[in-house]
């Protein structure tokens, strides 16, 4: 796409630059208020046209879910949210819709651009119906536009305000949120005291990221985006939505990094006794992405159970026939196996928290000079290593949960933006990648740029999930070399996956229906 912008995805990626279209750009309110102010003082379109440019492509997308004829109530603000609400009543106004404007803070105080609209609406000859909130008499609205606060909300709603937002949230009538939910905050996705229930946000200029973090996601309903006049030079977001278009065209394809992948083999190291259903789901996931060789290091005494359950799988068994979880006796022969073929190597899902265990993953850690994919008990000994010591060379991806993040951060984190900026700063301090599972998943960078899933991972956070996420992350690294993408396309897998399951099935999604 010829308007993409260039991503360095860290130094030890510079093979190649991700190219992201805008649609994926997320911003902040700051972020987008420069936008609009540098494309306004700077560039030179003024706001009352941005403001059109807006209206019009909000009242298009209305009109293609709305048919004509149709009674909408619109709130407004006094800012140039209301602004762009006065723009779109205009404009359905004309095309044969009823229309009902009321304000929150009355109409002598509205921002200029949104008095310049009011008195645009006030010269129509169409019928509209304008009104205070104070006089506000309840219809039957066939939709609502909530044109009440954008991008300016700076504290929780004040009166009135909120009693229009309890009186918005009661109706069945479909609500159409204009640039953000009226009381979401467009930074952390925090309801501010209380918000407007979107069922479509019509985004201005770029997509919000409070729209994908803590109570953002189930706010703001389906977001659509309307392009702005912005220039390209003043788009600077604070991180990009994963997505399959943009992750699959920037994917290297097999083709051309058949060496790499065909040579590569994924060492997992996993299960102990009780938990070897964390190894099989993690091995087998691994296989289904079409990985030439997965090799599963176990203990010994869990043999027997791999070769039931893991046909394909190349079975490393290590220590004595009574061994059912990883000792310390164990590093030699493990680094032996790790030298037998090039690869990487994705170590935790169910080795358990056994003394031993956890000084056999730092003492491999430390000798292994490779990369490593470290996941769920592996996390929880890295947590327990006051200062690690892993080799400079080797490339790390952490795949925690939120309670294996706070241990490994020794920190509390309180919500979804915390636990952004905490990834962000810790991926870029130890020069690593993190998959931060949850809700939104995050992926931070070396480079310090976090990418968020946007769609609700709420379905994989049964047992069993984390697995399969492993394993995938791990092929899809070798398969890719970068460990950003691998992450990607490890989430994305998962989620068309889902996508494919409740096609066809409903009830809950298991482990197995996502490999
Ligand atoms: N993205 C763009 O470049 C464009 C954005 N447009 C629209 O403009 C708004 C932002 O407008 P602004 O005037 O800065 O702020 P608001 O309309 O959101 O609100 C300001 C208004 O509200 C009062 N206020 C603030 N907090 C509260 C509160 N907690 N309770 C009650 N009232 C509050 C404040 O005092 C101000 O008076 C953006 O979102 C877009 O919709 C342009 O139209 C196009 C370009
Ligand atoms: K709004």
């Amino acid at each position: 796409m010829s308007y993409a912008k260039d991503v360095n995805i860290g130094e030890n990626e510079s093979l190649y630059m991700l190219k992201i279209p805008h649609p994926y750009y997320l911003c902040s309110a700051e972020q987008s208020r420069f936008m609009d102010e540098k494309t306004i003082t700077e560039f030179g379109i003024d706001g009352f046209t941005l403001m059109e440019i807006a209206g019009t492509r909000a009242a298009d997308f209305i009109m293609s879910e709305i048919p004509a004829n149709s009674h909408g109530v619109f709130f407004c603000g006094k800012g140039n949210n209301g602004g762009d609400a006065l723009v779109i009543a205009r404009l359905l106004s004309q095309q044969d819709f009823n229309i009902t404007v009321c304000f929150l803070s009355g109409t002598e105080d509205l921002s200029p651009d949104a008095d310049k609209n009011f008195r645009l609406l006030q010269k129509l000859e169409t019928d509209i119906q304008v009104l205070k909130w104070e006089d506000f008499t309840p219809e039957d609205y066939d939709f609502i536009a909530d044109g009440m606060l954008g991008t300016g909300l700076n504290t929780e709603v004040r009166a009135l305000y909120s009693d229009a937002i309890e009186y918005i949230n009661k109706q069945k009538a479909p609500v159409f949120s204009l640039d953000v939910p009226t009381g979401l905050n467009a930074d952390t996705g925090q309801i501010m005291g209380s918000a407007v229930q979107s069922d479509f946000t019509l985004s201005f200029g770029a997509l919000k990221i409070g729209f994908y973090l803590n109570e953002g996601f189930d706010t703001a309903g389906e977001v659509i985006l309307c392009e702005l006049s912005f220039p390209n030079k003043y788009k600077n977001p604070a991180s990009y939505l994963i997505d399959e278009e943009w992750v699959d065209a920037n994917s290297p394809s097999r083709e051309k990094k058949k060496h790499k992948y065909d040579g590569g083999v994924l060492y997992i190291i996993a299960g102990s006794e009780g938990l070897t259903g964390a190894a099989v789901l993690a091995a087998k996931s691994a296989w289904s992405t079409g990985l030439g060789a997965v090799v599963l290091i176990t203990p010994k005494g869990l043999l027997e159970v791999y070769e039931k359950q893991l046909v394909q799988i190349i079975k490393k068994p290590i220590g004595d026939h009574d061994d059912v979880y990883f000792k310390e006796s164990h590093l030699a022969d493990v680094l032996e196996v790790l030298k037998e073929k090039p690869g990487k190597l994705l170590i935790g899902p169910g080795i358990g928290r056994h003394e031993e265990t956890i000084r056999f993953t730092q003492k491999l850690l430390t000798a292994f000079e490779g990369d490593s994919l470290i996941d769920a008990d592996a996390l929880f000994a890295l947590s327990k290593w006051e200062n690690w010591d892993i080799p400079d060379s080797s490339d790390l991806i952490l795949t925690p949960h939120p309670g294996e993040l706070k241990s490994l951060l020794n920190k509390e984190l309180s919500n979804d933006h915390e636990r952004m900026e905490a990834v962000i700063t810790f991926a870029k301090q130890n020069g690593l990648t993190i998959l931060s599972k949850g809700m939104p998943s995050i992926v931070g960078t070396e480079s310090g740029v976090p990418y968020l899933t946007g769609y609700d991972t709420r379905v994989f956070s049964r047992a069993g999930f984390g697995d399969v996420l492993a394993g995938k992350t791990g092929a899809f690294w070798l398969k890719y070399s970068s460990a950003e993408l691998a992450c990607f396309q490890a989430l994305l897998n998962g989620y068309k996956g889902s996508k494919q399951y409740f096609a066809t099935n409903s009830g809950s999604l298991e482990p197995m229906d996502i490999i």
